[in-house]
Parts: structure tokens; sequence; C-alpha cells
């Protein structure tokens, strides 16, 4: 197993005066394999973002621990963590844009990381290194080498960013919203091309999204998040081919059809932000169609319903008990 996460939780507090706690994740537990693709889908605000950062190690979880190749990545020596930032974990992120400097030239983006971790490469080597990654992710060097951000698409942009990030052959690759902003055919492209390293390399992929047709698509196993907290997971086709929690059946069925006209439906209102992380049970409940009384109060636990498919919701817990 490459990376486990246990228990993980982060809390932020947020408001000034009268100021209240978000657990924007919650005791959430889950595993990557070797080469495995998983996608990590829920809608804004779900905690997508901070699993992420929890595993760049970009913050610090409130409690619970994340084992990377079997050891807690927050008691890793300096020399452990320079080897766990380059040959280990690397992220892409949704604005390619918001990744380059718009006054230097596109390459610059490798010399930074030859210059942090081998800074004793020769030029030459540097340049056949960068022409090779750039050919891995489908550029033309000599078309996109020597140009400015402004002077290239986002779609290429965001394949040199890919090109980095696999420059060095990390083990695990964080790829947040990553092709959110690319258009559609681009979009597949870049998809494809997460799916070709992982093949080729075996670089395990978690692939956040809140777009299910994309984590469908690109992943071997899905999880589904709801403010914080896992609501089911398991292989992909089982998740969506027999999704089991409310949530899940109620995103799936808010995937636009392109035989289906929109039409309006009413929008339900905001919960008051602060009252949401104070849900003692599902957090989903409030929102739930099929809620009864014991959802309101004690946190479903995530039980395995088939094999390799887990979900966290007291309808099925009962009616297996009952
Ligand atoms: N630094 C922070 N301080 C306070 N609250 C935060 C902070 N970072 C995130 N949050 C809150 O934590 C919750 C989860 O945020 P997160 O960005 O992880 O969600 P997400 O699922 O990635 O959403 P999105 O798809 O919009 O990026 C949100 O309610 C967010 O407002």
């Amino acid at each position: 197993m490459l990376l486990e996460v246990q228990n993980l939780t982060k809390i932020f507090t947020s408001g000034l005066i009268g100021g209240y706690q978000v657990r924007a994740v919650d005791g959430v537990s889950f595993t990557i394999n070797e080469g495995e693709i998983v996608s990590l889908v829920g809608e804004s605000g779900s905690g997508k973002t901070t699993i992420g950062k929890l595993i760049l190690r970009l913050l610090t979880p409130t409690s619970g621990r994340i084992l990377f190749e079997g050891k807690d990545i927050m008691k890793f020596s300096k020399k452990e963590l320079k080897t766990y930032y380059y040959r280990k974990v690397q992220a892409v992120f949704q604005d390619p844009f918001a990744s380059f400097n718009p006054l230097h030239q596109v390459d610059k983006v490798f010399h930074m990381i030859f210059d942090s971790y081998f800074p004793d490469l020769g030029r030459e080597e540097r340049e056949e290194m960068i022409d090779k990654a750039l050919e891995e992710v489908g550029l033309n060097p000599s078309e996109v080498r020597g140009k400015y951000p402004h002077q290239l698409s986002g779609g290429q942009l965001q394949r040199i960013l890919i090109a980095r990030a696999l420059l060095l052959k990390p083990r695990l690759l964080i790829a947040d919203e990553a092709v959110s902003m690319l258009d559609a055919s681009t979009r597949i492209d870049v998809l494809n091309l997460l799916g070709e390293f992982r093949d080729k390399y075996g670089t395990s992929v978690l692939f956040i999204t809140h777009d299910l047709a994309l984590g469908y698509y690109i992943s071997d196993s899905t999880i589904i998040m709801y403010r914080g907290t896992i609501v089911e997971m398991g292989e992909t086709e089982k998740v969506f081919h027999n999704p089991l929690h409310p949530y899940t059946k109620m995103l799936l069925e808010s995937v636009p059809d392109l035989n289906v006209k929109w039409e309006f439906k009413g929008i339900e209102p905001e919960k008051e932000e602060g009252k949401v992380w104070k849900i003692k049970g599902c957090r989903y409940a409030p929102r739930c169609p099929k809620a009864k009384d014991v959802c309101f109060k004690i946190r479903p636990t995530l039980i395995e319903v088939e094999k390799n498919h887990w979900v966290a919701c007291h309808l099925y817990q009962s009616s297996r008990e009952g």
C-alpha cells in the first residue's frame, strides 16, 4: 500500500467575533495502492482540497495520521521530507496560469526543480531531460520552449506543469481540479495522459474533482465526500452503477443529460454555515429525503456492503440490523 489516511481530521476556526469551527475533514480514512487512480469527489466545500494539502504537508492535521510507504509523514526527518517532495509526491492544481510567473519563460519551472534538487546537473543534461519530459506529455519542445505564459494556451501550460510534476517520476500525483479549466477535448487528452503515466511508470493518482463524469472516466476507485466526511467509497464501477448513499444517488441524478432541458425547480436555501459543522449525526441528514431520527443523532460509520464498496448511512445499517 502506498498511502494510508487514518482517521484524519482538520479543524479550522472561521469568523472573528463569535467565530465557529469548521471541521473541514472529519475522521476520514482511505488508502491508495501502488498504481491506483482514486477520485475524491464532492461538491464545493466538502474538504477535498484540504485532504490534498494535508497529504502534501501544506497543512498540519488536527488529529489522525497519513502514512506514506508505512511512515507517518508528520514524522519525516528533513532528509525524508526532501525526498518526499521530489521523488514521492507531486501536485498539479486547477489554474495553470497562476503557477507561472508572467515575466519568466515557461522553462523556468523545470530549472527551479533542478536548482533545488540537482544543482550540479550540467546544462546539456538539463536540456535533454526537459525536452524528453515535454515530449512525454505530447508537446513539441521547439513550440513551447522559450515562450512566455501568455503565448501559450491553458492546455499547453497545464501539460507543462504535468511534465514538471512527472519529471522525477513521483510515486503519487495529486491532481486537484487539474483539468477543470481546460476545454472538453483538451481535458480528455490530459486525463488520458494521467492514465498513460500510471500504466508506464506505476504512478498513483489522487484525482480531486467535483465532476462525476471525469472521476468515472479515469479512476479505479471513487471516494464521495460530503462536508468533511466520506459517505461512500469503493470500486468506481460499483459506486457509479450501484450507488447506495442518498447523496451519491442525488449527485448521479444531477449529472446533466443531453436530452433534458433546464427547468426551474426552486433553490434550496443555504444552511447557516456554522450550524452545519455542529451536526452530531450524518452531515447530509438535513438535506436527505430519507433521514430518520437516528440520522441527526449518531454519525454513521462506513460499512462494507459488498466487496470493495463501503457506505456510511443509517438506512443501510438499520436495514441490515433489522
Ligand atoms: N484556511 C482555512 N481557514 C478556514 N476555513 C477553511 C480554510 N481552508 C478551507 N476552509 C473551509 O474548509 C471547508 C473545506 O474546504 P476545501 O477547500 O477543502 O473544500 P473543497 O471540497 O476542496 O472545495 P472546492 O471544490 O470549492 O475547492 C470549507 O468550508 C472551507 O471554507
